[in-house]
């Protein structure tokens, strides 16, 4: 967790004047983006992505499809021109897939998504291909993709033993079957397997040995995309095994698929009514999703706002009173930041757990908000898996966010109602939303 010195530039965190009233258009889920553009990638036949997330970690994905063969056009779609129905106009991206290619080089960037699922499609590749990224990305775990892929018949050379960059020497096909693996540290590695499992020879039965595993509603979300593009998937809810998957080989369709919002990219809407006591709309909240960000509806109720689910969106408003929480995050990590924000500007202490694994995430988080709220005053200290949160008067300062996404979005909300907070580096937002600062302005009215 060290503060990246090129990354130095200081973005003064806005004040809200008042209760803020507001109606934000959340862009897509980078979650799903990502998978549907496996899915469309592994697919027989070409599919529609609509409002697909366009943002760092998208673009990615995409370029690395790209590099390995598959042709993603990108139009923008009037209302009046797809199947879809009129919701579906706006951005979208045709995927036409081909046959995998190598040679071929992939930037992960701090990508998890494509760090993770990209490894077992490049094993169904006819040539090898490069796998490098930021630094960070070299310390983040990977292992349990690389180990499950090499039980299932692949030959990748990590020469960092474990973690990147690595090359997998793509053969044109996989034989698939069962692996042990441990994904207490990341649920992608579960994810990872089962996106690409149809097109292995004999699918893939995948067993989960840790003693924990994290962001259930993550992997419900490949399961449920895999099953919308055709895949015969069972899992431990559909009355299969505790902590088993199997996938069976088949062909994927090409299917026309909208994005919905980023629930999790919502939350510092959300934190914005609940930490002013104001109103914020997200139009589009879907009625049913496996995204995380869900769970936003309750956790924030519980900490002092109320919603309702109406035909404008998401309606979520403060009472003025903001309350700790002792909440388990382990199903929902990425929301951790957020919370942790407006836990610290709350009128009781918050126990968060469950979240030891958020230590590997684009940055220390755990130890990153522990310094950055308790440089502005505040009392954080770290527990073996989360954090207790004493709020305590804040006073301004920087803000450092040591490239991650969320570490920048947490200190924008504290910056909402103390004066004086500096976000260090406001653009590593562009990972999963690239317009926040001026989302965040507009919202407020600026
Ligand atoms: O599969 C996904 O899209 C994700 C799974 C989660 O990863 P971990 O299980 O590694 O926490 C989550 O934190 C990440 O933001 C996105
Ligand atoms: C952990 C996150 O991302 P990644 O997909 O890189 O794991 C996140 O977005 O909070």
């Amino acid at each position: 967790m060290t503060v990246n010195p090129a990354h130095t530039a200081l973005w003064p965190a806005p004040h809200a004047s008042g209760a803020v009233d507001a109606t934000v258009h959340v862009p897509g889920s980078k979650s799903v983006t990502n998978r549907a553009l496996v899915l469309a990638a592994l697919a027989s036949e070409p599919g529609w992505l609509r409002r697909p997330l366009r943002s760092r970690d998208t673009l990615l994905m995409a370029g690395a499809l790209r590099a390995m063969g598959v042709g993603i056009e990108e139009t923008v779609a009037s209302s009046s021109t797809v199947a879809a129905g009129p919701d579906a106009s706006g951005e979208a991206w045709r995927i036409i897939p081909s046959g995998l290619r190598g040679p071929a080089t992939v930037d992960v960037g701090n990508a998890g998504t494509v760090m993770r699922f990209l490894p077992p499609v490049a094993a169904l590749a006819d040539g090898p291909v490069r796998f490098d990224g930021d630094p960070r990305s070299y310390e983040r775990p990977l292992h349990g993709v690389i180990d499950a892929l090499r039980v299932l018949g692949a030959r990748i050379d990590d020469d960092a033993r474990g973690s990147l960059p690595l090359t997998v020497h793509g053969s044109g096909a996989l034989d698939g079957g069962t692996v042990e693996i441990d994904a207490s540290s990341s649920s992608q590695f579960v994810s990872a397997l089962l996106l690409s499992a149809p097109r292995f020879n004999q699918g893939v039965e995948v067993r989960h040995t840790g003693s924990t595993l994290p962001s259930m509603p993550h992997i419900r979300m490949t399961v449920d995309m895999l099953r919308a593009v055709g895949a015969q998937v069972d899992t431990p809810e559909s009355g299969g095994e505790p902590n088993v998957w199997r996938v069976t080989s088949g062909a994927l369709l090409g299917r026309d698929l909208i994005v919905e919002p980023d629930l999790s990219n919502a939350q510092p809407f959300l934190a914005a009514a609940l930490v002013t006591g104001g109103t914020v709309v997200i139009p589009d909240w879907p009625a049913r999703t496996t995204q995380p960000g869900d769970r936003l509806r309750e956790i924030f109720t519980e900490m002092g706002g109320s919603c309702e689910l109406t035909d404008r969106g998401l309606e979520f408003t403060g009472s003025g009173a903001i309350h700790g929480i002792d909440v388990d995050l382990g199903e929902v990590g990425e929301l951790t930041p957020g919370v942790a924000a407006v836990a610290a500007l709350a009128d009781s202490p918050s126990t968060l757990r469950g979240v030891a694994h958020l230590r590997l995430h684009e940055t220390d988080r755990l130890a990153a908000l522990t310094k950055e709220i308790n440089e502005l005053g505040g009392d954080v200290t770290e527990t073996a898996d989360g954090l207790h949160i004493r709020p305590r008067p804040l006073h301004g300062g920087v803000f450092h966010t040591y490239d991650d996404h969320r570490m920048a979005t947490a200190g924008a909300i504290i910056g909402l109602v103390v004066g004086g907070v500096e976000i260090e580096n406001v653009a590593t937002t562009a990972k999963t939303l690239p317009d926040f600062p001026e989302l965040w302005a507009g919202m407020l009215g600026n």
